[in-house]
């Protein structure tokens, strides 16, 4: 059995969420079941790419994994595209064998038994500036199945009032996993470099939105690797 990959890169940290400056591995799966407006990441949702995407067996990620770590165990980010299209439990159990830890990033639309297997998993439900609904049937499903696993998070992207506003109801519906806010990127094209004060304008937005509404319960975060690297890919 083969899988879809966009790309394998690092090690490089996470800049995102709960696990933010951790040293980890990327595996970024080609294929999505959305097709969010302001996606920073078609070169692995959009079809136009797939003729990119490497067909891999487990043998061969789990290889090139171990490669880019020298060995050394490191927690493998699973993402994409949606990484729950397709089978990782093969690849989780063999990583986990060798002391490695595993997070996913995935919207929540589909539900996968190895989400029981994870480190970490993240869910990151759109709010209504991507254009794209939430099935909240299914991601009850991956609630259920996130609870198996040794940590579940939320992870919402914010990119006007109605997001904010959206992403306050959605935490009233799950209060008891840990929720993070990070302002949405609105340049995503790799080829134009990135304003950092644009990005800093847009967290202090986010923060102060917050703030005096004295929702207290976000953390609230920049994409380290946006500020570090702007859009380039593989980093
Ligand atoms: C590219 S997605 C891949 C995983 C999965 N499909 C998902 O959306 O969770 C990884 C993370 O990047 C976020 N993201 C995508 N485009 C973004 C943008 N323009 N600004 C900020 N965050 C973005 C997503 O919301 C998600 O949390
Ligand atoms: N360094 C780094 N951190 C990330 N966190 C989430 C990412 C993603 O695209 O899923 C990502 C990414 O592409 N690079
Ligand atoms: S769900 Fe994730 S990968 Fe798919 S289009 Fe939206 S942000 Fe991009
Ligand atoms: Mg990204």
């Amino acid at each position: 059995m083969t899988l879809r990959i966009a790309e394998i890169f690092g090690p490089t940290i996470q800049g995102e969420g709960a696990l933010i400056g951790e040293p980890t591995v990327f595996v970024r799966a080609g294929g999505c079941d959305y097709r969010c407006s302001w996606c920073d990441s078609l070169h692995a949702v959009d079809s136009q790419y797939r003729h990119s995407w490497t067909p891999m067996s487990t043998e061969d990620i789990w290889r090139q994994i171990r490669k880019l770590s020298k060995d050394q165990p490191l927690t493998v980010s699973l993402s994409g595209g949606n990484p729950a299209i397709q089978d990782f439990g093969p690849l989780i159990r063999m990583g986990k064998a060798a002391g490695y830890r595993f997070a996913c990033e995935t919207q929540g639309s589909i539900a996968r038994q190895w989400f029981a297997d994870l480190d970490t998993l993240v869910l990151s439900p759109k709010p209504p500036s991507s254009g794209e609904r939430v099935d909240w049937d299914a991601f009850d499903a991956c609630r259920t199945l996130g609870a198996q696993a040794r940590q579940q998070v939320m992870k919402i992207v914010i990119f006007d009032e109605i997001d904010y506003h959206w992403a306050r109801e959605v935490h009233a519906h799950h209060l008891d996993i840990p929720l993070y806010l990070q302002p949405g990127n609105p340049e995503v094209d790799p080829a134009t470099p990135v304003d950092p004060q644009t990005l800093a304008d847009r967290l202090g937005w986010l923060t102060e939105l917050a703030m005096t509404d004295h929702w207290f319960a976000p953390r609230i975060l920049p994409q380290l690797h946006v500020l570090i690297w702007g859009n380039k890919r593989g980093v």
